[in-house]
C-alpha cells in the first residue's frame, strides 16, 4: 500500500502476537509495548539523513555521520500514545516532546480534544506522532490538523495496529504524511474498534477496564 510501511520484523511480530492475547497482563502489556517501540523506532528512523561532523577519537581525527537538522519531535496522542513514547525517548533521548490530549467519543468516534503543548519551531523539525491504534483515523487526523496549523510540514506517523478503514481517512486527510505500522489489521466493527486488533490500547496498558 502507498505511503504505508508495515514493519514486519520477526521480534516486532512475535511480541505483537503476545500483547493481542486477552490474557496478557497489563504489566506485560506495559512491558512489551515499551519493547516494541524501540524496534519501531529503530525503523521509523532508519532513513535520517546524515551529515559528516569532525571529531577526535583517542587515536586521530576523523569525519563521523551525525543525525542532519534539528532534534526531532515525538508527538503522543494521550493517553496510549506515551506507551509507545517511553521506548522511543530511550533511543533518542535528545528528542524534543509534543502531547495532544485526545480521546474518542464512544457514541460519535470524533476526537474530543483536551490538551496541547508543541515546541515553537515545529516547521523546522521532523516529527513522529505516535499512538498505537489507527482505527477509524480521526483521532490522528485531528492531532495532525492542529500539528500543520501550528507550522509543521514534515510528519511521520507511528502506530501498532491499523484498519484499512483508518488508512484510508487518514490518507485522504494527509497525504503528504508517511504512515508505519506493524500491521494492518481485519477491518472495524459496529464500534469502531479494530478486528481482531488488541482491545481498548489506552486500557490495557493502564488497567482502566
Ligand atoms: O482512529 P480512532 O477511531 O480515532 O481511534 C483511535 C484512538 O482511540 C484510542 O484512544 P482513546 O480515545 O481510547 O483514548 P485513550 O488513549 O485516552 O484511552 C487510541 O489510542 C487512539 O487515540
Ligand atoms: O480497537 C481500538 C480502536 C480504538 N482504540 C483502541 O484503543 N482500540
Ligand atoms: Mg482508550
Amino acid at each position: 500500500m502507498d505511503g504505508v510501511t508495515v514493519i514486519n520484523h520477526p521480534l516486532v511480530q512475535h511480541k505483537l502476537t503476545i500483547m493481542r492475547k486477552k490474557e496478557t497482563s497489563t504489566a506485560g502489556f506495559r512491558r512489551l509495548l515499551r519493547e516494541i517501540s524501540m524496534l519501531l523506532c529503530y525503523e521509523v528512523t532508519r532513513d535520517l539523513e546524515l551529515t559528516l561532523e569532525t571529531i577526535e577519537t583517542p587515536i586521530t581525527q576523523m569525519q563521523s555521520p551525525v543525525v542532519e537538522g534539528k532534534k526531532l519531535v515525538f508527538v503522543s496522542i494521550l493517553r496510549a500514545g506515551n506507551g509507545l513514547l517511553e521506548g522511543m525517548l530511550e533511543l533518542v533521548p535528545s528528542a524534543r516532546v509534543s502531547h495532544i490530549g485526545l480521546y474518542r467519543d464512544h457514541d460519535t468516534l470524533q476526537p474530543v480534544e483536551y490538551y496541547f503543548k508543541a515546541p515553537d519551531d515545529l516547521d523546522e523539525r521532523l516529527l513522529i506522532v505516535v499512538d498505537p491504534m489507527l482505527a477509524t483515523g480521526n483521532s490522528a487526523i485531528a492531532a495532525i490538523q492542529k500539528l500543520k496549523e501550528r507550522g509543521a510540514k514534515n510528519i511521520r506517523f507511528l502506530c501498532l495496529l491499523a484498519a484499512p478503514e483508518g488508512i484510508k481517512n487518514f490518507q485522504e486527510a494527509h497525504p503528504d504524511v508517511k504512515v508505519y505500522t506493524a500491521s494492518i489489521d481485519s477491518h472495524l466493527n459496529e464500534k469502531g474498534y479494530i478486528v481482531p486488533g488488541l482491545g481498548d490500547a489506552g486500557d490495557r496498558m493502564y488497567g482502566t477496564k
